[in-house]
């Protein structure tokens, strides 16, 4: 029988997922983008993960197929790291994929449909990014942060969740996450996290993350990890005076989440 996913439901997968983290410490390989790179791993860690910086082309043979999953981003993309790239998705573990600013050069954008056809299990951008993604073009660029709502995105990131097989993610003020046929909502979170750099990419990270802990379904999984990175920024601007501040106690937050907390606090939801 096909379980009901009430609020409820989705608050008990957040906590397991959370807490399959924190029991199991998923082994992630990041090649991130230089800017992400601290948030990132700090994220991380405070969720209970185990993130590795590690992008040599030389490494990968050894070093990926020992993770539980990788996490690429392409955000300081160089033509030296896209070998090392390709490579980590292609070592056969579950890898996400964060789009940094594709549509800002012909070279990201090509890069970034090779990395797609090499099946990510998520793919997490804001709504220009999975926008220019989904329809291939590079002429509508206006920066690394999104110029468009994340409702735009919702045909898009369906279309290109359909075309690629990976389950698309579109943050914003509320996050969109599809498979192509069904579409879940978070909505947690709160708007001074667009004014740290790199919160995008932290969150990509955790999907990573919650896919290491259980790869059974990335929907689930890309869902509940934005719903509690969101969490954690709520809990966060309760102490924060600006964004340098909000950083710090959102990491915080993410470190100190508990059950109730999260069953309570997370906002997912199936859309009809
Ligand atoms: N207006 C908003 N209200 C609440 N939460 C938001 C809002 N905008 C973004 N967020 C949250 O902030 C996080 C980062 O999303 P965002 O869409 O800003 O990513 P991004 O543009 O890829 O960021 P970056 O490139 O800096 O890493 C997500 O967890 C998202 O849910
Ligand atoms: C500012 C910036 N530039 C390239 S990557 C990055 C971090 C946010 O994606
Ligand atoms: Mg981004």
């Amino acid at each position: 029988m096909d379980e009901v996913r009430t609020e409820a439901w989705w608050g008990r997968r957040a906590w397991a997922l959370l807490s399959a983290v924190r029991a199991r410490t998923p082994l992630v390989q990041c090649i991130t983008n230089l800017v992400s790179m601290d948030i990132v791993a700090n994220a991380m860690l405070a969720a209970g993960a185990s993130p590795a910086m590690i992008h040599c082309l030389r490494e990968v043979p050894d070093f990926s197929p020992r993770c539980d999953a990788v996490y690429i981003n392409v955000g300081t993309l160089s033509e030296d790291w896209l070998p090392s790239m390709r490579a980590a998705a292609s070592s056969g573990r579950p890898w996400v994929f964060d789009p940094v600013a594709v549509a800002a050069s012909g070279f990201r954008m090509e890069a970034c449909l090779s990395l797609l056809a090499l099946r990510p299990a998520v793919v997490r951008g804001n709504a220009s990014e999975i926008l220019a993604l989904a329809s291939r073009s590079d002429d509508s660029f206006k920066g690394v942060d999104s110029s468009h709502d994340s409702s735009d995105a919702l045909q898009a990131a369906k279309a290109l969740a359909q075309s690629s097989g990976a389950v698309v993610a579109v943050s914003g003020a509320v996050d969109f996450i599809t498979d192509g046929m069904q579409v879940v909502s978070a909505s947690n979170g709160v708007p001074m996290m667009q004014k740290i750099t790199a919160t995008g990419c932290a969150v990509t990270a955790l999907i990573a993350a919650f896919v290491g802990a259980d790869p059974s379904d990335a929907l689930v999984a890309a869902a509940c990890a934005l719903a509690i990175f969101g969490l954690a920024g709520e809990i966060g601007m309760e102490s924060a005076r600006g964004p340098a501040s909000l950083r710090m106690h959102l990491i915080d937050a993410l470190y100190g989440l508990d059950e109730q907390t999260v069953t309570s606090g997370v906002k997912i939801s199936l859309l009809p």
